[in-house]
């Protein structure tokens, strides 16, 4: 049974020439939320500035914002040529709040684009097409608003469908509450694009639910129209160990339910949800997860 449909291209759709004829006079930025990234973001950010800024001019900025890093992240990233800002260091004060939202959400103070391209900072196995592929639809399609990226997940054993969040956490949700988004094959994935001038009008959860919370919004005010999703090949990425995925599947969760009217249940700047797991068999370790959102970036711009 086929529930919505989200129109799909696939990345080498268009030529490079195409696109940039098409983009014209409008700005794209780069933005890469890095959080202890110093053994992949330089490559990240090396390899897009030799390929769509110096030699083409696809992408004007990247701008690669170091989420509370302890280690090289920010040296690391500058030397290879990105604008470096630290998530804690903008606009302080908005205040400051752990998490990937709260990095992609402050991005907007610093980067220029009229087009955002997000994309993780912990990719090993890539290649730059990803970024005009992201934004073919934006940049060819007026009413498209948001641009999903998906890609084969090559694994030890084969193939992996979605990551472990995705299978148990998001797609069930969206199963239940969001059939429309059934069509989008890699919910969570953090490299899409989108108009800053839909993104800074949005609610940004500060940590994890980020990625999912704008697609839900965007199907709310535009439809399954304002979406595309672009395969872009093959993408592998660093792993969470299952308790950290735990966390992450928190804030996931609480950001398709505070959309739903099942809100989760949580409000206010120190929002937390309590995660006890267990560890060496009856051995507890609660974390207060954070699921604060932060209210549309337009209203402090
Ligand atoms: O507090 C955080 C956590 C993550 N990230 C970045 O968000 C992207 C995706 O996060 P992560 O790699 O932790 O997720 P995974 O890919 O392991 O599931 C990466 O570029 C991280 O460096 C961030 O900027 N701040
Ligand atoms: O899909 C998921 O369950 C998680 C974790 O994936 P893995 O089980 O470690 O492959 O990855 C998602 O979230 C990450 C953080 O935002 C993104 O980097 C991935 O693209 C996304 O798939």
């Amino acid at each position: 049974m086929r529930v919505s449909h989200i129109r799909t291209a696939r990345w080498c759709d268009w030529t490079l020439e195409e696109l940039l004829a098409a983009k014209g006079a409008t700005r794209v930025s780069l933005v890469v939320p890095a959080r202890n990234e110093a053994g992949t973001v330089g490559d990240v950010v090396g390899r897009v500035r030799d390929r769509l800024v110096d030699t083409v001019s696809l992408v004007d900025e990247i701008v690669v914002i170091d989420s509370d890093s302890t280690d090289a992240t920010y040296e690391v990233a500058a030397s290879a040529g990105a604008v470096v800002h630290r998530a804690a260091e903008i606009r302080p004060d908005l205040g400051a709040h752990p998490g990937k939202g709260e990095a992609m959400w402050k991005s907007l103070f610093v980067a220029t684009g009229d087009l955002i391209v997000f994309m993780d900072a912990d990719l090993t196995d890539w290649d730059t097409h990803f970024v005009p592929g992201l934004l073919g639809p934006l940049l060819t399609w007026p009413e498209v608003q948001l641009v999903k990226g998906f890609y084969e997940r090559p694994g030890e054993q084969g193939p992996l469908d979605g990551g472990r969040v995705t299978e148990l956490v998001a797609r069930p949700l969206l199963a239940l509450h969001y059939p429309r988004l059934a069509d989008v094959v890699q919910p969570l994935a953090g490299e899409w694009a989108v108009r800053r001038s839909w993104f800074s009008t949005l609610s940004v959860p500060t940590g994890y639910g980020v990625d999912v919370a704008a697609l839900i919004d965007t199907l709310a005010l535009h439809d399954e129209k304002g979406i595309a999703q672009v395969d872009l090949g093959t993408r592998s990425h660093g792993h969470q160990a299952l308790l950290d995925l735990g966390a992450m599947a928190v804030q996931v969760a609480a950001a398709i339910l505070r959309r739903t009217t099942m809100d989760a249940g949580v409000t206010g700047d120190d929002a937390g949800v309590l995660l006890r797991q267990f560890r060496q068999g009856l051995v507890p370790s609660d974390r207060v997860v954070p699921v604060l959102e932060r209210p549309g970036a337009e209203n402090y711009l």
